[in-house]
């Protein structure tokens, strides 16, 4: 039975039609990105898998029940955007009402509240109110508080949205290290935080699902990813161009190159690559297998 069963699923909201016959299967296992500009229609997804607002069209299912469902309780959890935690309660004290709520008697949900704060590493701050913590400790707190009962999918938007290198560092941590019982899906801005933490992507425009691509594709073989310290970009791209096992090189941003390649033994193709670096005097910051989640996104190859 797969995870996340969504069939020709539409939204509207009065004239404004924000999801359009958006179908897709995900099993369990795989994490997952949500992507796309704003107002694509991401968070009114994470809403509709969230049970918290009904589609106007089409069929979802997770575990073979419809969103919000009483079966799923305690399977599913969600982070959205604008989480809020009570002022009045210290964390501890909603913690554990979250994980009553859920089915905890008191003595389990406090052992709940200490499991999920330590998997946060925040587990000082438990008698803490939130007022009394920063914004990213905010974050991990809520994400805590989906991990309340593991869940076997939790729905996390724009987790690390605003927050500080460290904290953006400790969720993508935590999401790699419970990955392996917990099905993530992720809407973020960030595409290199995706690549690195996902392995499937969905890509949402204007309400519609315009790709769905898994992220470790074989597709990766036949590319390279160049990103130069200095060089001369024109004679690179000439010097390549002409190198019989380079189909195209192109540049997509300042001092990246991908380059996409003919044969089965790119190894020759880097040795090559390091050999013209060393003659031009030429410094590289990073060769990458694969193409960037930007790439693939936008390039229309
Ligand atoms: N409650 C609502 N009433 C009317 N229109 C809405 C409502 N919620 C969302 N929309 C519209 O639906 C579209 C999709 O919005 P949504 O918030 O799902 O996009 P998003 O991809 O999450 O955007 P962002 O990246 O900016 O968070 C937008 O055009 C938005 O203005």
């Amino acid at each position: 039975m797969s995870l996340i069963s969504c069939h020709n699923v539409g939204k509207s909201y009065g004239h404004k039609r924000a999801l359009d016959q958006v179908s897709f299967e995900l099993e369990a296992g795989q994490a997952v990105a949500l992507v796309g500009p704003n107002g694509a229609g991401k968070t009114t997804l994470f809403s509709l898998l969230c049970g918290y607002i009904c589609p106007s069209q089409g069929e979802i299912h997770i575990l073979g029940h419809h969103p919000g469902s009483k079966a799923l309780l305690g399977k599913v959890a969600a982070l959205p955007q604008d989480a809020r935690l009570d002022p009045n309660l210290t964390i501890e004290s909603q913690l554990v009402l979250f994980a009553q709520l859920q089915g905890f008697n008191k003595q389990a949900a406090l052992v709940e509240c200490e499991r999920v704060l330590n998997l946060v590493d925040l587990n000082e701050i438990a008698k803490h109110k939130p007022l009394a913590l920063s914004h990213g400790m905010s974050k991990r707190v809520s994400i805590a508080q989906a991990l309340i009962g593991s869940p076997q999918l939790v729905l996390l938007d724009e987790p690390t949205a605003g927050l500080d290198p460290a904290n953006a560092k400790a969720i993508r941590e935590l999401v790699r290290n419970q990955s392996h019982q917990t099905t993530f899906v992720i809407s973020s801005h960030n595409l290199d935080e995706l690549e690195k933490l996902c392995d499937k992507v969905l890509y949402l425009d204007k309400g519609i699902l315009n790709q769905s691509i898994s992220i470790k594709d074989n597709q990766a073989a036949h590319y390279l990813t160049l990103t130069m310290q200095e060089c001369d970009t024109e004679a690179l791209m000439t010097q390549l161009s002409h190198w019989p096992q380079v189909n195209s090189i192109k540049s997509n941003q300042h001092n990246e190159f991908v380059i996409r390649y003919n044969l089965m033994q790119d190894f020759e193709l880097e040795n090559q690559l390091f050999k013209l670096f060393s003659s031009q005097g030429w410094t590289y910051r990073t060769l990458q297998r694969g193409r960037t989640l930007e790439d693939k996104l936008f390039s229309n190859e």
